[in-house]
């Protein structure tokens, strides 16, 4: 690896106290460390109220690394480019001090200011800091400053476009890198190259050969302490806005001219803007919600989600959405894209079922009433894969068909561990690749198509709870399939 591939940064983490740092960002930029990825000449600033000390951030960071295999001195050499900044963000002089500290690491490590400023805090606080780092002169250095933004960016239209007009006082667009962690893992990624890579697929990627697209990201976890946030956000606003229509742009965009950041985002921003609104009526015909209640998960059972911590035991507030969308363009129009969240599910897994339509005669009527369709799954998580599923001949003399699958496992290729989403996305940045993170056209057309969507739940009050915890969801959203004369391909389908 070349120098430019590894260039001289400081990285600074707002909220280094937190639950992201420790369980995400330490992790990751250890990984990054260890792989040779990091120049040997690096700081990270840990920044948040508490009277930490560096000492006090190293132990964390030892405390993050436990269970990850590495030797002791090396672990040492890592921790000791670890520092922390007692910091408060509505006061000056803390902008002043930290600035003193980077300058003054900058000098010992030859970095030449080259600055990550990463929002890992309450997201009231983002724009208010990105507006101190400029104006307290923290973004004027001899090198490159660059944003990361956690989720959530908002929680509607007007609030982003709010917080957006704040960062982009302080910050250009392209210093921005808004983190949709999606976008890091290795099989969403992989979209692209199955796509576009592959001569079989791209002819076949449309409507005259796609009868429909599934997409679930099913959690059995609940919201756990994170009840506050959840009952401000719900599904829709956690998993749809960002995650799950960014997985629809990626599958549904048109191919780009070249592999480059502004033509792949220019194509995924076109799907979101050919996306069908829903809105008044149609809400209740095209998306369902649900809110768990108790049940078994794991074989343990388990509380309702008004029973969780810092929940309003009456909330309105989905745990799962599941909804149709179309897509109107040349490429999509009739092809129902169906996505699925929800928490407190019966299974673990991220994954996209791709299916084809029929062929225009069964030649087999006589031994088989119905051939199986072909699928494409994509597995994203937690195993991470391609199943192609096929027709074949059942082994035999009576010549009947039967599926047929082909799969393909990350896991199976010999000393290949995929990185963390956060790993992949941090390297990204400090090389100032913002492909996978979201341009602001993308939250503005994404907050649109949704906001229109809780405009309508938010007036209606919903029969909650509505699903047992460990079950699939609610019955409607397997009739949102069954209308149109599907079913929620099983997630165990391709393994
Ligand atoms: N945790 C996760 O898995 C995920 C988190 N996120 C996002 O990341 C961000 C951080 O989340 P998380 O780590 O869970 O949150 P935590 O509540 O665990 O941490 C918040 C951090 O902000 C600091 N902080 C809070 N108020 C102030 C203040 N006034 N001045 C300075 N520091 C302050 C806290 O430290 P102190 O109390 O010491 O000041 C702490 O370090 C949020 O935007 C969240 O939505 C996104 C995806 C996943
Ligand atoms: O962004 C979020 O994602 C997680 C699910 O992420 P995954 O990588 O485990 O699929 C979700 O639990 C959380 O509520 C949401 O904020």
């Amino acid at each position: 690896m070349t120098r430019s591939n590894k260039p001289r940064t400081t990285i600074v983490i707002f909220g280094a106290t937190g639950d992201l740092a420790k369980r995400k960002l330490f992790p990751s930029i250890y990984n990054l460390y260890k792989k040779g990825q990091l120049s040997e000449e690096f700081a990270v600033v840990g920044v948040a109220r508490r009277p930490w000390t560096n000492e006090t951030i190293r132990d964390t960071v030892r405390q993050s690394l436990q269970g990850n295999d590495h030797a002791a001195e090396e672990l040492e050499e890592f921790c000791s480019h670890f520092y922390y900044h007692p910091f408060d963000v509505t006061s000056k002089s803390s902008y002043h001090e930290l600035n003193e500290l980077l300058t003054r690491l900058e000098s010992n490590y030859h970095i030449p200011g080259n600055r990550i400023f990463y929002m890992a805090m309450a997201p009231e606080f983002f724009g208010t800091i990105a507006v101190n780092l400029k104006t307290e002169g923290l973004t004027d250095t001899a090198g490159w400053t660059r944003l990361v933004i956690e989720k959530p960016f908002g929680r509607d239209y007007p609030s982003a476009y709010e917080l957006n007009e704040e960062i982009r006082q302080a910050f250009d667009e392209d210093q921005i890198y808004r983190i949709d962690h999606y976008l890091g893992k290795e099989m969403v990624q992989n979209i692209e190259v199955i796509r576009f890579a592959n001569a079989i697929f791209e002819p076949l990627w449309n409507n005259r050969y796609i009868s429909n697209i599934q997409i679930t990201s099913s959690e059995t976890l609940g919201v756990e302490d994170r009840g506050g946030y959840y009952e401000t956000s719900g599904a829709l606003r956690d998993m749809v806005q960002n995650h799950m229509l960014q997985m629809v742009s990626l599958l549904a965009m048109d191919p780009p001219i070249r592999l480059t950041t502004n033509e792949i985002r220019s194509e995924k921003i076109k799907v979101l803007r050919a996306l069908r609104p829903v809105t008044g009526d149609k809400v209740h015909k095209y998306f369902v919600r649900g809110q768990y209640g108790p049940g078994t998960v794991n074989g343990k059972e388990v509380d309702g989600y008004r029973n969780e911590d810092k929940v309003d035991p009456q909330s309105h507030t989905e745990t799962f959405v599941a909804g149709k969308l179309l897509i109107d363009n040349h490429r999509w129009a009739g092809v129902p894209f169906y996505i699925r969240t929800g928490k407190r599910m019966g299974i673990k897994s991220t994954k996209i079922v791709v299916q084809f339509k029929e062929l225009p005669m069964n030649l087999y009527f006589d031994k088989n009433d119905v051939m199986h369709p072909n699928l494409l799954i994509i597995h994203i998580q937690p195993d991470e894969g391609i199943s192609l599923v096929l027709n074949g001949k059942k082994i035999g003399p009576t010549g009947e068909t039967i599926p047929v699958q082909l799969d393909y496992s990350n896991d199976s290729v010999d000393g290949v561990n995929t990185p963390e989403a956060y790993e992949r996305l941090l390297y990204d940045c400090m090389l100032g690749d913002a492909t996978n993170f979201a341009h602001w056209d993308e939250l503005e057309l994404s907050w649109k198509y949704v906001d229109a969507i809780s405009k309508v739940w938010e007036t209606l009050p919903a029969q909650f709870p509505n699903y047992p915890s460990g079950s699939m969801g609610p019955e409607e959203s397997d009739r949102l399939l069954s209308a149109d004369g599907f079913h929620w391909w099983p997630l165990d389908t391709g393994k």
